[in-house]
């Protein structure tokens, strides 16, 4: 990441909404937007799948894991202002294939540490899931409020968005995909 480069961006937006860059609040800054991007974006430069190589047996455990409730903070592509909620993943193992239940939450922060749009990050997440995990199903859930609909333009705060990412087994049986489905929903305040 070029961490000059985003001190001299910050300087001159500053510069170009009328500011004063040099005035003693502002001096520092470009800096700090710039270590704050360099932490917001870190997930650009790793590839988040990588946490599921940890793997363990469970003698043919095959049945649902949910990890609920994980918190997101991520930023919207359009207006780079953040969008943030809480992600929920739900998946049955195959023969056993499990992982470390922190993995889900380092993923979803992976993906989420990029420019982003709610689909995409559930869908990279369900996608990072089925393909280091070979399980036989994956229900990824993200309800988030953004920024973009909340302080700007429609302004209306309190709005939730929510996406679904569902694959393998919850697609073609009904059965599972409301079981898990309640099972995340059930829990909701
Ligand atoms: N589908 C999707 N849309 C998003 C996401 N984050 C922000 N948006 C939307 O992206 C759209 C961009 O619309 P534009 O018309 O190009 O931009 P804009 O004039 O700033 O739009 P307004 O927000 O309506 O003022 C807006 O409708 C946002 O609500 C996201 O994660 N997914
Ligand atoms: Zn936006």
């Amino acid at each position: 990441m070029d961490i000059e480069k985003i001190e001299q961006a910050v300087y001159m937006i500053l510069e170009a909404i009328g500011e004063d860059p040099d005035r003693e609040g502002l001096r520092d800054t470009p800096k700090r937007v710039a270590r704050m991007y360099a932490e917001v974006f870190a997930g650009l430069h790793e590839d988040p799948s990588q946490h599921f190589k940890v793997q363990f047996t469970e003698e043919q455990h095959e049945e649902m894991v949910i990890v609920k409730d994980i918190p997101v903070y991520s930023m919207c592509e359009h207006h780079l202002v953040p969008f943030y909620g809480k992600a929920h993943v739900a998946y049955i193992p195959r023969k056993g294939k499990i992982t470390g239940l922190s993995k889900f939450a380092r993923v979803v922060e992976g993906f989420a540490h990029r420019p982003q749009l709610q689909e995409r990050l559930t869908s990279q997440i369900a996608n990072a899931v089925m393909g280091e995990l070979d399980p036989l199903g994956v229900v990824v859930v993200i309800e988030a409020e953004h920024m973009c609909m909340t302080m700007r333009g429609v302004k209306k705060a309190g709005s939730q968005t929510l996406t679904s990412a569902v694959r393998g087994i919850f697609k073609t049986n009904p059965i599972t995909r409301s079981e898990a489905f309640s099972l995340i929903q059930g829990h909701r305040s």
